[in-house]
């Protein structure tokens, strides 16, 4: 975030259009295995604005997953950085990396991660309980982003009594509920009929307008990439326009 980012009356930080949300510099993965090394992402750049949809597209085994674990601090680079909300991942230890993702990261993984033991809603509660908030607003807050994604009536259900579909809603509205800057997205409509996967991505256009949060979503379905501001292609290691 650079210094004039102004506050706006609720506290929250405001970004101009043009304010970088995520930016990649010189990131290069070099998997060191066996008697080869296997570099992944070579000195690739990435500029996401504030509020900005980009898809990444890529052949299978071009690095997208390796790429989304660099963003979002689950892996270290072999060189280069990650900035986000204009701070350097690079900088921080293992805690304060935690406590950033919990503040500033959404993930949506392609086999969504839900606690089993878990209801939907203490599942979509969690990220806010953990940062702190009292359960009863988590809670609400959990329920409220719910019935955005049309799970209203299936709050008290656990993973395994929901369809694959349902899960991946429940997945994308714990991603959002802590309203983060950066949510990435792992083929995030791919077990959804037409339907609700149009209503996901209604739900992330009208987040994308409301907030500052910007989106990356690796997918390999062309009607979603083609749904977001920009696509880019991972080849080589470096992401150029598709
Ligand atoms: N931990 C690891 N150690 C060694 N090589 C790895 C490791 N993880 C990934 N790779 C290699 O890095 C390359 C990129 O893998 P990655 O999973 O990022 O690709 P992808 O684009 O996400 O593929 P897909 O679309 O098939 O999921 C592959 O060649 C893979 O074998």
């Amino acid at each position: 975030m650079n210094e004039e980012t102004a506050m706006a009356s609720n506290g929250k930080p405001t970004f101009a259009d043009n304010d970088i949300m995520l930016h990649c510099d010189g990131l290069t993965r070099i998997y060191r295995e066996g008697p080869q090394d296997v570099t992944v992402l070579d000195a690739l750049e990435l500029e996401v604005r504030a509020g900005e949809r980009v898809a990444v597209v890529g052949s299978s085994g071009s690095g997208k997953t390796t790429l989304l674990n660099l963003l979002g601090g689950l892996d270290r680079p072999s060189a280069g950085q990650v900035r986000i909300a204009g701070q350097s991942l690079a900088d921080m230890g293992e805690a304060a990396l935690g406590d950033f993702r919990n503040r500033h990261i959404g993930f949506v993984y392609q086999f969504h991660h839900l606690l089993a033991e878990f209801s939907a809603l203490e599942n979509v509660a969690m990220p806010l309980l953990i940062r702190g908030q009292q359960r009863q607003q988590a809670q609400a807050a959990a329920r409220d982003i719910l019935s955005q994604v049309g799970m209203e009536a299936r709050c008290e259900h656990k993973p395994g009594e929901l369809s694959g579909g349902e899960r991946q809603r429940v997945a994308i509205a714990r991603a959002l509920v802590t309203d983060p800057s950066l949510v990435l997205m792992d083929e995030p409509t791919g077990n959804l009929d037409q339907t609700t996967a149009s209503n996901i991505l209604a739900l992330m256009d009208g987040l994308a307008e409301r907030s500052a949060c910007a989106f990356i979503i690796v997918t390999h379905d062309p009607a979603l990439a083609a749904h977001q501001d920009r696509v880019m292609r991972l080849d080589q290691g470096r992401l150029s326009a598709d």
